[in-house]
């Protein structure tokens, strides 16, 4: 990704997809969930951390059928070649998030801090994730003493 333009979006009462039901996927949900989206995850088999009630579960491989609907998708499974084929079969209109291939992704996740009236977001344009994590934990203890009652 060369320049990339950031934006939030409201996925409220969006339909995203998102192919895979492991560690990653997980994490994904759970912010897909808080942000109100409609989420379908596609895996034969999925984590304890996903919440079934809160998901439509859809419980078989990928196939591109599933996401003829879908506004957004996620590629999350530990098979590099299947996260390429859901970049490559999405339509020219759906974004994807290839999760194992940041050279094959339409977006990147950013490292979130929310408050009541901020919301920070720290992304290393893909070049190291651990260090947004670490940014963003450095943020958060300053923000405490800047903004002391600001409530997360
Ligand atoms: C390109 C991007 C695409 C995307 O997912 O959107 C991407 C890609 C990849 N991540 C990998 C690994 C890890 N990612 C994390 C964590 C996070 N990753 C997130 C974003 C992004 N990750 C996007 C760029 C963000 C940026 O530019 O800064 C965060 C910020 C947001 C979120 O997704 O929630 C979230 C922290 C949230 C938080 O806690 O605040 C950890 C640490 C951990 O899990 O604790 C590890 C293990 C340690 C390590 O390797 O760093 C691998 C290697 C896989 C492999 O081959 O093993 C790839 C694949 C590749 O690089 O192509
Ligand atoms: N972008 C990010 O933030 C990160 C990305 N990764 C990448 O994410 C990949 C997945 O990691 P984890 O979630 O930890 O793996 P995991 O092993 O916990 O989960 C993989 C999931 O994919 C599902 N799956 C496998 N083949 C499938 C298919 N054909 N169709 C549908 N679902 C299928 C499995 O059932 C399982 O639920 C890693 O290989 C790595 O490349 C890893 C860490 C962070």
């Amino acid at each position: 990704m060369q320049k990339p333009y950031p934006i939030l979006l409201d996925l409220s009462d969006k339909k995203v997809g998102v192919v895979g039901g492991g560690n990653v996927a997980a994490r994904k949900v759970k912010g897909l969930l808080a942000a109100g989206a409609d989420v379908t995850v596609v895996s034969p088999v999925i984590n304890d951390r996903i919440d079934r009630q809160k998901i439509h579960w859809i419980k078989d491989r990928y196939a591109a059928d599933y996401f003829k609907q879908m506004d957004l998708i996620f590629a999350c499974t530990d098979d590099f070649e299947v996260n390429q084929r859901v970049k490559r079969e999405a339509k020219p209109f759906q974004l994807v998030n290839n999760t194992s291939n940041k050279h094959h992704s339409d977006f990147y996740n950013v490292a979130q801090i929310n408050t009541d009236n901020f919301m920070i977001t720290v992304s290393t344009n893909g070049v190291s994730p651990s260090a947004a994590k670490q940014l963003k934990a450095k943020m958060l203890t300053w923000l405490k003493t800047q903004y002391p009652d600001e409530r997360r």
